[in-house]
């Protein structure tokens, strides 16, 4: 198969975690016969510092001109500490998933069972957990009208939703249910805001579509405390943009690391694929980051594509990797590699030119030789 990629590793620790990525899916690429051609484009505050724009036209027309967009992540402390900066390296991904019309952020969590201990919640909490969010990304309060008084003592976002936009993502979410153990929960705040009213009264609309789906209503604080409290509860949750955000961060933490979650972002027409996490600045250049998140958005990819067999062994590696105790930092303090290393372990298992001795030479001495 071929196909054409945008790579948009923009800030931080974007560039890091893409490049193992890109490592990963060439591997997967010469193991399967298959041709990705990648081209890189500016995002974020690298792009503001070279065109003085977050999203230039010339990275729009190549994610156009893509079959899909591996993007890393966005963001600069000094964006973060001026409050008054009239241009933000976030607004390149805003305006990216608008502009392809990115409406469905989809967010799959779930514990690895090697990995338990270094959940910070109990075990018997955390076991068995595969859920996944579907987080509508390109409504609510992140793209309403913003700004401040003239005095600028007060200011205001607001926050809008329609019921086409709470129905497209909401059927994508029922058909996942469908597919998964039937069980969908809406997650809003209905008991104050007039925007999760109307997603409830959509969602129960919809419901009857659904006969087979068992559907649940959580109220966002009660939803943000039940996933730590038992997070094997859930199946499919159904949010607003910024709830999904904020809860899928959280999740995050039943597996041990936000560096372990990757999401695809589907429109109609494009799609993006992308960790969870953003450009963590303190980590830049010391190739410390988990590009395990970045690598299983390249998994996401593939399965987009079709090419399930592909995707799966990723997947099956990337298990077989974190069970051998090949992690980075974030999971484990005294016992690491780097990043570099994990997308080299990865790529080294998934061509299967490497011989298998090599491979156990490579876990046994817990330093992959490269
Ligand atoms: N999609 C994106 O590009 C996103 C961008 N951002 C931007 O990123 C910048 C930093 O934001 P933060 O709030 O610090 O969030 P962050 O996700 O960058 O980092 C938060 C914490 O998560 C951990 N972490 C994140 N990624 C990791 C990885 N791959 N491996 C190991 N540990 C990892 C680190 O402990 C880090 O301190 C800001 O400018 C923010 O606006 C934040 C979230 C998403
Ligand atoms: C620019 C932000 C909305 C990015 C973010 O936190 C996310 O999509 O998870
Ligand atoms: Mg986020």
């Amino acid at each position: 198969m071929k196909k054409k990629i945008a790579v948009l590793p923009g800030d931080g620790i974007g560039p890091e975690v893409t490049k193992q990525a890109v490592k990963v899916l060439e591997a997967v690429a010469h193991r399967f016969g298959h041709e990705f051609e990648y081209e890189k484009a500016l995002v974020g505050a690298a792009a503001i510092d070279e065109t003085g724009d977050p999203l230039p036209d010339e990275t729009l027309q190549v994610c156009l001109d893509s079959d899909a967009i591996l993007f890393g992540s966005i963001g600069d402390p000094k964006y973060d500490n001026d409050p008054k900066a009239k241009v933000r390296p976030e607004q390149g991904l805003l305006k990216l998933r608008k502009s392809l019309g990115l409406y469905a952020n989809i967010r799959p969590v779930k514990t690895y069972k090697s990995l338990i201990d270094h959940s910070p919640l109990k075990k018997e909490r955390v076991e068995g957990t595969d859920l996944v969010v579907y987080r509508e990304l390109t409504g609510g309060i992140y793209f309403g009208e913003k700004g401040r008084s003239e005095d600028g003592e007060s200011a205001y976002d607001h926050c809008n939703y329609s019921v086409e936009e709470i129905e497209r993502i909401a059927t994508m979410a029922f058909e996942a249910a469908q597919n998964r153990r039937k069980k969908l929960t809406l997650v809003d705040k209905a008991n104050v805001l007039e925007t999760s009213r109307l997603w409830r009264q959509t969602v129960q609309a919809k419901a009857p579509n659904y006969p087979d789906v068992d559907v649940e209503y959580l109220f966002v604080d009660n939803a943000a405390m039940q996933l730590i409290l038992r997070p094997n509860q859930f199946d499919v949750i159904l949010t607003e943009n910024m709830f999904g955000d904020i809860i899928s961060d959280e999740s995050s933490v039943i597996t041990g690391s936000i560096g372990l979650l990757p999401s695809a972002s589907i429109g109609e027409k494009n799609s993006l694929f992308e960790p969870i996490h953003g450009s963590y600045p303190q980590a830049a250049g010391k190739d410390i980051a988990n590009p395990v998140a970045a690598i299983l958005s390249v998994a996401m990819m593939l399965d987009h594509f079709g090419l399930h067999e592909e995707a799966e062994m990723i997947n099956t590696n990337v298990d077989h990797m974190i069970k051998k105790g090949l992690v980075t930092q974030d999971l484990d303090d005294h016992n690491f590699i780097t990043c570099s290393k994990v997308g080299d372990v990865l790529s080294l298992l998934l061509d299967k030119t490497v011989s298998n001795a090599r491979f156990e030479n490579m876990f046994e001495g817990k330093l992959p030789v490269i």
